[in-house]
């Protein structure tokens, strides 16, 4: 079994639990109380590159990373440090977050909020919306087609941005053929947990223009989002670099502000799919 299968394995069991204490029609109701979810294509797709700071206390590859007693205040951190979008780990076995994590963050910050979760049913869209998050993970390694293209329908018709991710050549035509509009090429590989950050300039010649990309983990700091940008990202998304640092606020503003040079970026300035 894959680390994948395994993570697999206890998010089902978790889900299974929540669905038998909450209803899906509970849920629902629940949602009417969200704020309206904030425009993810705003945040993600300016003439600069992006950055999506991550609330990560452990990982499948490194264990325990930090602590973080206090998420909304690592989440205003990051907002204060320039991040455009912030990534909640929800998934509680291997990566130590929750959904109070997500409602805590969502309270504590105005910027789009991504749940980053193993998402195999709508039931988990529905919870999404109800603890605040705009934008939600679909990868397709843990999807087969019908459900990648139900799930992304679903998230739209529900006012979800879905981020789809991929890690090889294959997988991506699959996002494209769901019709994914922002994809995130994860340079870790679930099934091994390997990073190989070569991955996104292998990939992102061939994902469409129009289509946001996102470089997605193994970020230490500027050089390589700088590398990343060379190579065709619109965004990067960092978690551990930013958890374990001393100051994640100022490790933040050491990134967007790299991002925000023009020589950082692949066709050096607006291209046509940014000008809409
Ligand atoms: O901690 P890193 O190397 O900066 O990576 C962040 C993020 O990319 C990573 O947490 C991630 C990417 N895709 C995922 C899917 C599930 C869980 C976690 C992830």
């Amino acid at each position: 079994m894959s680390v994948l299968d395994e993570i697999l394995e206890g998010v089902r069991a978790d889900l299974a639990e929540r669905e038998r204490s909450v209803s899906l029609a509970e849920l629902k109701d629940r949602t009417r109380l969200a704020p309206a979810a904030r425009d993810a294509y705003a945040a993600l797709g300016g003439d600069k590159v992006s950055v999506i700071a991550e609330v990560k206390r452990s990982s499948p590859s490194k264990g325990a990373l930090a602590a973080i007693a206090d998420p909304a205040a690592l989440a205003a951190d990051y907002e204060a440090g320039g991040a455009h979008v912030i990534s909640v780990l929800t998934e509680g076995r291997r990566f130590g977050g929750s959904l109070a994590d997500l409602a805590a963050v969502r309270a504590a910050v105005d910027i789009p909020i991504l749940r980053k979760d193993f998402v195999v049913t709508s039931y988990q869209l529905w919870e999404a919306r109800a603890y605040g998050a705009d934008l939600v993970l679909l990868i397709v390694a843990a999807l087969d087609q019908n459900a990648l293209v139900s799930l992304i329908e679903r998230a739209e018709s529900i006012g979800l941005t879905p981020l789809v991710e991929v890690h090889d050549e294959d997988e991506l035509s699959r996002a494209l053929d769901a019709g994914a509009k922002i994809i995130g090429v994860n340079a870790r590989d679930l099934k091994t947990l390997q990073v190989d950050r070569e991955i996104f300039s292998m990939l992102a010649p061939k994902i469409p223009d129009g289509v946001i990309k996102i470089a997605e983990s193994g970020v230490r700091g500027p050089h390589d989002l700088l590398a990343y940008a060379r190579a065709g990202a619109d965004a990067v998304l960092v978690g551990e670099s930013l958890v374990t640092g001393k100051d994640p606020r100022a490790a933040v503003v050491d990134l967007v502000t790299a991002g925000a040079h023009p020589a950082s970026r692949l066709d050096n300035g607006p291209g046509p799919e940014r000008q809409q």
